[in-house]
């Protein structure tokens, strides 16, 4: 818990704290937060694992809410000095229309960055992702790039459309006068492919290579690398911003910094294997098994069941027109941004991320069994 020697003063608002990252990010900042007195978790579905957190001398107020909501986003941000805003919509999969994308990723983040506005909080973090770069529809390489490669970010999909959009938004806000005059400072980060405990994908397609026999298929070339980040540093680095941001708004205010590690470079399936090998997988095939064009068609076959049997059931899998061309695309970063701007180093090493997150697949393995 936090040095209580230190006055505790601030009042934090997560919003997606019960998240993936959000969850994470909560736990982070009672850990690592000295100057917290109250947290505020504001999420659609509230975790039953809250009830544990309200025993410290830290007050956490869970708060049942929709960011799309203007009057439920401003009641929970009225009194708060930073906000966290990780809340959104992570469909890649063609799970929600593209209208509830928007309206969650978009009117969700402008519903945030005006209740900032109307009720004087000071310091917004938004958490952005490294697809409001790419890869773009082009199927454009970004090889260990930074936040000032040149590089042509042209979405169709609704999800990185709708993440670009909420950060510009976030971006353009910096500096615009609160309530009581003082200027709001903004900042993103663009975390690449997040892994970690909890994190759903990778469960999903854990159990996918059981329903297999304990294989998995190769379908993408070992040489596409895409960039990964183990959860904990991503939750490290929006405490880290939060804190630096108060300190040094002229330089950090409305920049974006790319969120991520020492995680090895690799292809999406090859790094996955470092955690499901260990719980027993084995992924078939040292190139693709089958030709591009192929997994080409079957893709665009699982598109189009998705859209014939929607108004009977939700269908759907992995593979998707979308999720073969971000695999088979080559996006990795490279940058010391962060660490120059407010001293970023991920708190968590490669062995001890690769570590957790095998205890936590082993654990969900021998719950599953
Ligand atoms: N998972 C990943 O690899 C990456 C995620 N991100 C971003 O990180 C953030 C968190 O993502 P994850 O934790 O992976 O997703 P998640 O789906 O696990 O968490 C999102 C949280 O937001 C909440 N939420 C959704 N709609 C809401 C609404 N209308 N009102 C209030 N709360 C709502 C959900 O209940 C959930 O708890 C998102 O903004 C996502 O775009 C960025 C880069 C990579
Ligand atoms: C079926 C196979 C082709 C399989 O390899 C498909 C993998 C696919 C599900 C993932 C490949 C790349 C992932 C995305 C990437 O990590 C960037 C992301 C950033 C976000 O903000 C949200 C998640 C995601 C879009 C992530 C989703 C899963 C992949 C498409």
């Amino acid at each position: 818990m936090a040095d209580s020697a230190q006055a505790q003063k601030l009042v934090y608002l997560v919003t997606g704290g019960c998240g993936f990252l959000g969850e994470h990010v909560v736990r982070m900042l009672l850990q690592q937060e000295p100057r917290l007195r109250e947290l505020r978790i504001f999420d659609l579905h509230l975790g039953p694992w809250l009830e544990e957190l309200k025993t410290g001398p830290v007050q956490v107020t869970a708060i049942q809410g929709d960011v799309t909501q203007a009057h439920e986003v401003a009641a929970a941000v009225a009194g708060a000095h930073v906000v966290i805003h990780t809340a959104g919509l992570v469909d890649v999969f063609g799970r929600a229309s593209p209208e509830t994308i928007h309206e969650v990723n978009v009117q969700g983040t402008k519903n945030v960055i005006e209740a900032c506005v109307q009720t004087g909080t000071q310091f917004l973090v938004y958490t952005s992702s490294m697809e409001v770069v790419g890869p773009n529809i082009k199927g454009h390489p970004f090889y260990r790039g930074n936040e000032d490669t040149p590089y042509e970010a042209v979405h169709r999909h609704p999800y990185p459309s709708s993440k670009a959009r909420a950060e510009q938004l976030v971006l353009e806000a910096n500096g615009r006068k609160v309530r009581g005059g003082l200027p709001l400072v903004t900042c993103a980060l663009r975390p690449t492919g997040i892994y970690g405990e909890g994190h759903q994908i990778m469960r999903d397609i854990y159990y996918q290579g059981l329903r297999l026999g304990g294989r998995l298929f190769r379908a993408i070339p070992a040489s596409v690398e895409h960039g990964r980040v183990y959860v904990g540093n991503v939750a490290w680095m929006h405490v880290l911003v939060a804190r630096e941001l108060q300190q040094r708004p002229a330089l950090m205010g409305g920049q974006v910094y790319f969120c991520y590690d020492k995680s090895p470079y690799k292809s999406y399936e090859d790094f996955n294997m470092e955690f499901l090998g260990p719980c027993g997988l084995r992924l078939v095939g040292t190139r693709p098994l089958l030709p591009y064009w192929l997994l080409m068609l079957l893709a665009a076959l699982n598109a189009l069941l998705q859209w014939l049997l929607r108004p009977l059931l939700l269908y759907a899998p992995l593979l998707n027109p979308y999720t073969l061309a971000m695999a088979n695309t080559t996006f990795t970063v490279s940058t010391n941004k962060a660490q120059r701007h407010f001293g970023y180093e991920p708190l968590f090493s490669w062995e001890e991320s690769r570590t957790r997150t095998i205890r936590w697949m082993q654990a969900m393995d021998s719950s599953a069994q």
